[in-house]
C-alpha cells in the first residue's frame, strides 16, 4: 500500500481505563474480524493475563478502515502493556508508531500511568489523540478530564482541540476516534526504494514457523527469500515467510517502507535474536540502526532449578523460548551443589520473575523451585581485581573484599498530592536519597528518588499501590553504583550450609534477619527423625542459631488415631509440599524455605 495512506498507532492508558475494549471495538468496527469470531478482549489472549488481569505482551492487528474521503487506509494498531515492570515494552511499542490514542476515563481522571505514558510518547515524538472513555457512565465527568489534562502543562505537544469523547463499551465515538487517526496521526515517512532498514519490535516462537519477527519496516521493503542481517547480532538469515496479523499470521508479498508484519527465518538459535535490532540488507552493512529504542536490563537475578532431574532439556528448550518471546529474559546455566543443574535468570522484578515461573510450569510442564532474587553487585578485591556478582553464592570471602558497591537506580513516581508524606516515607525507608519533586497538575506530583535497586525490586511497588489505592505509577531512569556496606549470609542446615540460601545484605540488618530467618526455616523444612540445627552465619560467625525438632509420631502412618478426612488432609499436604522441594544431603528443602527469606526483608 502506497505509505501515505498507512498509520500506525497504539493505545495508552491507565490500568482499566479501558485499552482492551477499545481495541476489541476497532477491529470489530473495522470489520478486521467477523463478530462470530470476535472473543471478547481478543488481545489479551494468554490465560495468565486473563486471570491476572494485566496485559503483557503486546500483539499487533492490522485493519482496513474506509474513511470519510472514499480512500481506504491500512491501519497498524500495537498493543501496549498496562504494567510498570513492563514499561520496557510500552517504549518498544512506541518506536513502532506515528501515533497514539491516549485513553483517559471520564470517571477516573488523569492518573499515573496517563502521564508517564503520555511522557514516554512525546519522548518518541508521537502525536496524541486524547479520548475520554467511559462517558456512558452516570459519573463521567469529562469537562474535569479536560481541565486536568489542559493543567499538564509541561507536555508541549499535547493538544487538546481534538479531543474525543467516547464509550468503548457502547460503541460511542468509534468513528470519530478512525477519523482522527487518519487526519491527525502522520502517515510513515519511509521510503520503499532506500536501503532496508526495519525494527524488531517484538518476537515468538511459532510451532510451525520457527522463530517469528515482530518488525516495522521503515525503509526499503523486505520479501520472502531475501537474506536479511540482523545489525546488532551481526548474523544473515533467510526471510521465509513474510506476512501480517490479521490478526492471524498471513502471508503477503512484500512488507514496504512504514508497515508492519511479521517474518519467520530459518534462525535456528534463538538467543541470537535481539528485539530492538534492526534489520537491514547484508549487502548494504553500513545502513544505521533505528532511532528511539530503549534497551532493558533485568533488575534482578535468581536460580531456576527443576524439582524433576529429567526436566533438566525441557527447561533448557523452555527458557530458550521465552527468552525469545521477552527481551528482559535472559538466563544463563548454574551449578549448585544443592539443587543441581539449573539456570541463574534476569528480571525485570518480582511480577516478571512469578510471571516466568508460572509460565514454565503452565505452557512448559515444568516445575521449578525458584532461589530468591538478587541484584547485580560491583565487588573490588583488595588486590584491585573487579567482579560483578548476581549470585551471592559466588560472592569472593569476606577476607579478599576491599569494598561492594550495589545498584541504584533514579526513580520517578507519580502519585496523587495526598500520598506525598507516606510515600516519601516509604522511599527513606528503603534506603532512598530525594532529589526532586515536581507538581504536574492540581492533584498529582512527581518524586524523584534515587533507591537501591535491591529495596524495591521486592515488594515497593506493592506498597507504593497499596499506600496510594492503586494511583501510582514508577519508572526507572539511569543507573548507578554506590558503595554499601554488605555481607554475606549463609544458611547452614544439619550442618551443612546450602549454598542457594546464600544472600546479602546490609550490615546493620543482618543481625536481625539472621534472627529471623532461622526462626522461620524451623517451620518450614521438613523434620527428619533426628534434631537438626538451622544457623545463619556472616563471615564465618553464627549469627542465630534453631533446632528444628525431630517427629514425634506418624499422622499419616498406622499409628494415627485421628479422623480420617483429617488423615487425608494431612497426606494430600504432604504430597503437594513433596512436589516443591529437592533432596540435598538427606534434608528437604521446600519452595516455601526460599520464600522465607523473602518475607523476612
Ligand atoms: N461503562 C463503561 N465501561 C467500560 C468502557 N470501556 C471499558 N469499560 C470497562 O472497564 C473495565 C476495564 O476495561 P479494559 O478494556 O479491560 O481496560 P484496559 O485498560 O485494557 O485494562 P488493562 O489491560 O488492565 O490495562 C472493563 O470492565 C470494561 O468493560 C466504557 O466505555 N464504558
Amino acid at each position: 500500500m502506497n505509505s501515505n495512506n498507512i498509520r500506525n498507532f497504539c493505545i495508552i492508558a491507565h490500568i482499566d481505563h479501558g485499552k482492551s475494549t477499545l481495541a476489541d471495538r476497532l477491529i470489530e468496527t473495522t470489520n478486521t474480524v467477523s463478530e462470530r469470531e470476535m472473543k471478547e478482549q481478543l488481545l489479551d489472549n494468554m490465560d495468565l493475563e486473563r486471570e491476572r488481569g494485566i496485559t503483557i505482551k503486546l500483539q499487533t492487528v492490522r485493519m482496513y478502515y474506509k474513511a470519510s474521503d472514499n480512500i481506504e487506509y491500512e491501519l497498524n494498531l500495537i498493543d501496549t502493556p498496562g504494567h510498570t515492570d513492563f514499561n520496557y515494552e510500552v517504549s518498544r511499542s512506541l518506536a513502532a508508531c506515528e501515533g497514539a490514542l491516549l485513553l483517559v476515563d471520564a470517571t477516573q481522571g488523569v492518573q499515573a500511568q496517563t502521564i508517564a505514558n503520555l511522557k514516554l510518547a512525546l519522548e518518541q515524538n508521537l502525536t496524541i489523540i486524547p479520548v475520554i472513555n467511559k462517558i456512558d457512565m452516570p459519573n463521567a465527568d469529562a469537562e474535569s478530564v479536560i481541565k486536568e489534562l489542559e493543567e499538564l502543562e509541561e507536555f508541549d505537544g499535547l493538544d487538546l482541540s481534538n479531543v474525543i469523547l467516547a464509550s468503548a463499551k457502547n460503541g460511542i465515538g468509534i468513528d470519530d476516534i478512525l477519523e482522527s487517526i487518519i487526519q491527525h496521526v502522520p502517515a510513515p515517512k519511509g521510503n520503499s526504494e532506500k536501503p532496508l532498514q526495519a525494527l524488531i519490535f517484538d518476537s515468538h516462537y511459532d510451532v510451525y514457523r520457527g522463530v517469528v519477527l515482530h518488525i516495522r519496516v521503515f525503509n526499503g521493503s523486505i520479501r520472502a527469500g531475501m537474506k536479511i542481517k540482523m545489525l546488532k547480532s551481526d548474523l544473515v538469515f533467510e526471510a521465509l515467510q513474510v506476512g501480517v496479523f490479521l490478526p492471524e499470521m498471513q502471508s503477503v508479498e512484500a512488507l514496504d517502507a512504514g508497515e508492519v508484519g511479521f517474518i519467520s527465518t530459518n534462525i535456528k538459535v534463538v538467543s541470537n535474536i535481539k528485539v530492538g535490532d534492526t534489520i537491514i540488507n547484508p549487502n548494504i552493512p553500513d545502513t544505521e540502526a533505528v532511532p528511539g529504542y530503549k534497551e532493558v536490563k533485568p533488575m534482578v537475578y535468581a536460580g531456576l532449578f527443576p524439582i524433576r532431574n529429567e526436566d533438566q532439556d525441557k527447561l533448557k528448550d523452555a527458557v530458550e523460548k521465552l527468552a525469545l518471546n521477552d527481551s528482559a529474559f535472559i538466563y544463563k546455566q548454574e551449578n549448585s551443589m544443592a539443587l543441581g543443574v539449573g539456570f541463574r535468570c534476569g528480571f525485570l522484578g518480582i511480577l516478571h520473575m512469578e510471571i516466568i515461573q508460572e509460565r514454565l510450569e503452565r505452557e512448559y510442564g515444568i516445575e521449578i523451585l525458584s532461589t530468591f532474587p538478587s541484584v547485580e553487585y560491583r565487588v573490588t578485591l583488595k588486590n584491585g581485581e573487579i567482579a560483578t556478582i548476581n549470585n551471592p553464592m559466588l560472592l569472593p570471602s569476606f577476607e579478599k573484599i576491599d569494598y561492594i558497591e550495589e545498584p541504584f537506580i533514579d526513580a520517578a513516581i507519580i502519585i496523587p498530592m495526598e500520598n506525598i508524606g507516606e510515600i516519601m516515607e516509604l522511599c527513606q525507608e528503603k534506603r532512598g536519597c530525594y532529589v526532586d519533586m515536581v507538581y504536574l497538575n492540581n492533584k498529582m506530583a512527581e518524586l524523584i528518588f534515587k533507591l537501591p535497586i535491591s529495596e524495591i525490586a521486592y515488594d515497593f511497588y506493592d506498597s507504593l499501590k497499596s499506600l496510594t489505592h492503586g494511583y501510582a505509577s514508577i519508572d526507572y531512569r539511569d543507573r548507578s553504583y554506590v558503595v554499601s556496606d554488605l555481607v554475606k549470609m549463609d544458611i547452614w542446615l544439619n550442618d551443612e550450609m546450602v549454598d542457594a540460601f546464600s544472600f546479602i545484605l546490609p550490615r546493620d540488618k543482618s543481625f536481625e534477619r539472621g534472627k529471623q530467618i532461622v526462626q522461620k526455616m524451623k517451620h518450614v523444612i521438613p523434620r527428619k527423625l533426628y534434631p537438626m540445627p538451622v544457623q545463619s552465619v556472616v563471615e564465618n560467625k553464627v549469627i542465630a542459631r534453631e533446632d528444628i525438632p525431630p517427629l514425634r509420631k506418624s499422622v499419616t502412618g498406622k499409628g494415627y488415631s485421628g479422623s480420617t478426612s483429617k488423615k487425608k488432609k494431612i497426606a494430600k499436604n504432604i504430597k503437594d509440599n513433596k512436589v516443591r522441594q529437592r533432596k540435598f544431603g538427606g534434608v528437604d528443602i521446600p519452595q516455601e524455605a526460599f520464600h522465607a527469606v523473602l518475607d523476612v526483608r
